[in-house]
């Protein structure tokens, strides 16, 4: 069983991962994948290894050219006690002075157990808090990520919630909360400033700074959640969502991902689009006039292709 609301019937293990601490499947009928926590015991916290994985499953999807959502969720319940999670963050237990530890048989997803990537084969992974990574990742991704939240999602799971393009939540078990400020933690990125984006300064301000647990309802009202639907519904909603996403043009979506995500990104924003723009003016005649000339030693003719306006 990997989730009480996961329904084997519409989904497959993705072929080549075996990941310890998710789950990845892709949705046998549309270009959705989903990609889960699984740590349900401890609220589905993140350890390095989980990071390590979720990079892993993130870099596949995105190199799916079939694949136009992901979803990302937490399954459950918990074994211990019945809980519902989407993630609770990082996992406490294992954090050291300097970041999160691999465990003993860890890995630093660059090399073998707890190799760090250097080719000398030592055991040496250090402290990470590579969410950020999975949190850039995510943020560039030229697909829809959806974030599903069955549960609690906190800490540094509720800023995973706040990058993801969307969210849709259980409105019996989805509970935000951000608790960083309690464990001298901060996500003084994405999950704060760009949560002020979504919900308004006052708002998030008072998320960080009081501490107070919201509903999928109170978050839907906030702005922060897209849609509050019953926790049996959930994961069947997030699939229709994903058949909706996947029913459109994946270059408008690209392009309209980018360009929501540029007013914010800095430069970075700027060469991300930038990037797309090129690619989509290397697939004109035009463009093609100028890398033929070149190939045969000639001058380009570029006198045809009009100065659009
Ligand atoms: C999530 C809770 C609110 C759930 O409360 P409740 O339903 O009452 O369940 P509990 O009995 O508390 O928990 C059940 C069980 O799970 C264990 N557990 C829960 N959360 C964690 C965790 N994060 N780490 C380890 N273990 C966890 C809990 O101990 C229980 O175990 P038992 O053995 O059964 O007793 C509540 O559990 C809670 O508040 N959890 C802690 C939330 C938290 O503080 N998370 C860390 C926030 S900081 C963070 O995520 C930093 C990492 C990070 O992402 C980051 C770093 C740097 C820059 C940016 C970021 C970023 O945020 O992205």
């Amino acid at each position: 069983m990997v989730s009480d609301l996961f329904d084997p019937d519409r989904w497959e293990p993705v072929e080549g991962f075996d990941p310890a601490d998710l789950t990845y499947h892709r949705a046998v009928d549309s270009g959705t994948v989903r990609i889960a926590f699984d740590r349900p015991a401890v609220r589905n916290a993140f350890r390095p290894e989980t990071v390590d994985e979720l990079l892993e499953v993130l870099r596949d999807a995105k190199r799916r050219t079939d694949v136009g959502c992901v979803l990302l969720t937490g399954n459950g319940p918990s074994p211990k006690d019945g809980g519902w999670a989407f993630c609770s963050g990082g996992d406490q237990t294992i954090r050291g002075d300097e970041g999160y530890e691999y465990g003993e048989d860890g890995t630093d997803g660059e090399g073998g157990g707890n190799d760090d990537g250097d080719g000398d084969g030592e055991q040496s992974a250090a402290p990470r808090l590579h969410i950020l990574e999975v949190q850039r990742l995510i943020r560039h991704l030229p697909k829809v990520v959806v974030c599903v939240v069955p549960g609690w999602a906190v800490g540094g799971g509720h800023s995973l919630h706040v990058v993801c393009d969307l969210t849709i939540a259980s409105e019996e078990h989805a509970k935000f909360l951000q608790t960083d400020p309690d464990v001298a933690s901060y996500d003084a990125g994405f999950g704060s400033a760009y949560l002020a984006k979504q919900i308004g300064q006052k708002k998030a301000r008072e998320v960080f700074f009081l501490g107070k647990t919201y509903s999928a309802e109170e978050a839907a009202e906030m702005g922060m959640v897209n849609e509050a639907v019953p926790h049996e519904e959930l994961e069947e909603r997030a699939l229709e969502w994903g058949e909706r996403i996947n029913s459109k043009s994946p270059t408008a979506m690209r392009m309209l991902k980018y360009g929501f995500n540029m007013a914010d990104d800095g430069m970075v924003g700027q060469q991300v689009f930038a990037g797309e723009a090129t690619r989509l003016g290397y697939m004109t005649d035009e463009a093609q006039e100028g890398r033929e000339a070149f190939v045969e030693g000639r001058e380009p003719e570029f006198d045809g292709f009009p100065w659009h306006y």
